[in-house]
């Protein structure tokens, strides 16, 4: 399915200090307001809980309300109506409803509500390991290119095959040449997938970073698929062969992929000051919707946690003002209404709906 779809009920049970929330009101751009520790936050991994299973900051447990033994948030998407279901227990259980139909795996879930999250953690994106911006490119392939996750799949069950056997034997066996085709011949197309949407996204980041930030003209990404350029990914596997079989793990391949993010030459993550690091971040992620979109893949809904801090009020308006352009499906908190009113489009702000959030409770004015 396409995600044209966006959140227009939200309904939380015992999700932190949200014991019963019910926003039935939802327009495209939503504004949580209120003091530090009220409840906003939570709102926003509600949302993320009800479009992935799980939050963006700590375990399952730490989400369910204190003495609750489980948390429920019910979703429902518009136009269409599609309701989504997640419930997750203390005992580690998580049930998943669409459309009121129990449905077995989370990847069947993630395609009706994409979900961007910008907030403090978004700086692993730069700062954090490899893993953080494979992620990054992977959100980005699966949702443009459905074929994908069957590619990624394949490549899941072959590494782990591959490493199983070469932890086993420190000699070749029989099996060890056939996972390895295995492995190069998914790695192969899952990288071919990586690399084409990394074509389609350059210009597009390139394109919003020249208007968050046009004195950053030397921004680079480069992608680094894994393993030596001069080769395919057989004849890089058979090269590390020796050294995979010494140390019982794969040691090249899509698994070790990276998107380096440059300025001048030199890393962002050690170059760029802190706000400069927040607007690439935020390039980057609005490059992905903007993809999403222009490839008739629907809207994501960005999930925006205290936008404010680290940017002055010029730089969060120009972001404001590309997540309205971009007509994106928008969860923002902030500590006082008029830090948002003062940076939001003028214009836009009969699309959005205003909520005060107080000890876990949330009124509309
Ligand atoms: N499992 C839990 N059960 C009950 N309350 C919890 C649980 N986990 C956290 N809380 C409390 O829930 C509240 C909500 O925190 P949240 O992070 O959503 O606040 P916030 O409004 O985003 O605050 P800030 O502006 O400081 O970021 C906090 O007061 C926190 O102490």
């Amino acid at each position: 399915m396409s995600s044209e779809a966006s959140l227009s009920r939200l309904h939380i049970n015992n999700v932190r200090n949200l014991h019963r929330v019910r926003l039935d009101q939802l327009k495209r751009v939503n504004v949580f307001h209120g003091a530090n520790g009220s409840g906003k936050t939570s709102i926003l991994e509600s949302i993320h809980l009800l479009g992935m299973a799980r939050s963006f900051r700590g375990g399952a447990k730490a989400l369910i309300t204190h003495g609750e033994q489980d948390c429920t948030v019910f979703g429902a998407l518009a136009p269409g109506n599609t309701t989504l279901g997640v419930q997750r227990s203390r005992s580690g259980d998580v049930k998943i409803k669409v459309a009121g139909a129990p449905v077995r795996t989370v990847a069947e879930l993630v395609e009706y509500l994409p979900l961007q999250v910008i907030n403090a953690d978004s700086f692993d994106l730069l700062t954090g390991s490899p893993g953080a911006r494979r992620q990054y490119l992977d959100w980005g392939v699966f949702h443009v290119e459905h074929r994908f996750f069957e590619q990624w799949q394949r490549f899941q069950r072959s590494i782990k095959q591959r490493n199983k056997l070469l932890r086993r034997d420190k000699m070749p066996t029989d099996d060890l040449p056939v996972w390895t085709r295995e492995l190069a011949r998914s790695g192969e197309a899952l990288s071919k997938y990586r690399e084409a949407y990394f074509k389609l996204l350059t210009p597009r980041f390139k394109a919003i970073m020249s208007q968050l930030a046009p004195s950053l003209t030397g921004l680079e990404l480069r992608f680094r698929r894994g393993w030596d350029k001069s080769l395919d990914f057989q004849g890089a596997l058979d090269n590390s062969l020796a050294v995979d079989l010494e140390q019982g793990y794969t040691h090249v391949g899509p698994q070790r992929a990276d998107v380096r993010i440059q300025i001048d030459g030199h890393l962002a993550s050690e170059t760029l000051s802190r706000g400069q690091q927040k607007l690439v971040v935020c390039g980057l992620k609005l490059a992905q919707g903007q993809l999403m979109s222009e490839a008739d893949r629907g809207r994501c809904t960005y999930l925006v946690d205290d936008l404010p801090s680290e940017l002055d009020g010029e730089h969060s308006a120009l972001v404001c003002k590309l997540l309205a352009s971009m007509k994106a499906s928008v969860f923002i908190t902030c500590v006082h209404q008029r830090d948002i009113e003062a940076v939001w489009p003028e214009q836009d702000l009969s699309e959005t709906a205003m909520f005060h959030v107080e000890h876990g409770s949330v009124s509309q004015p």
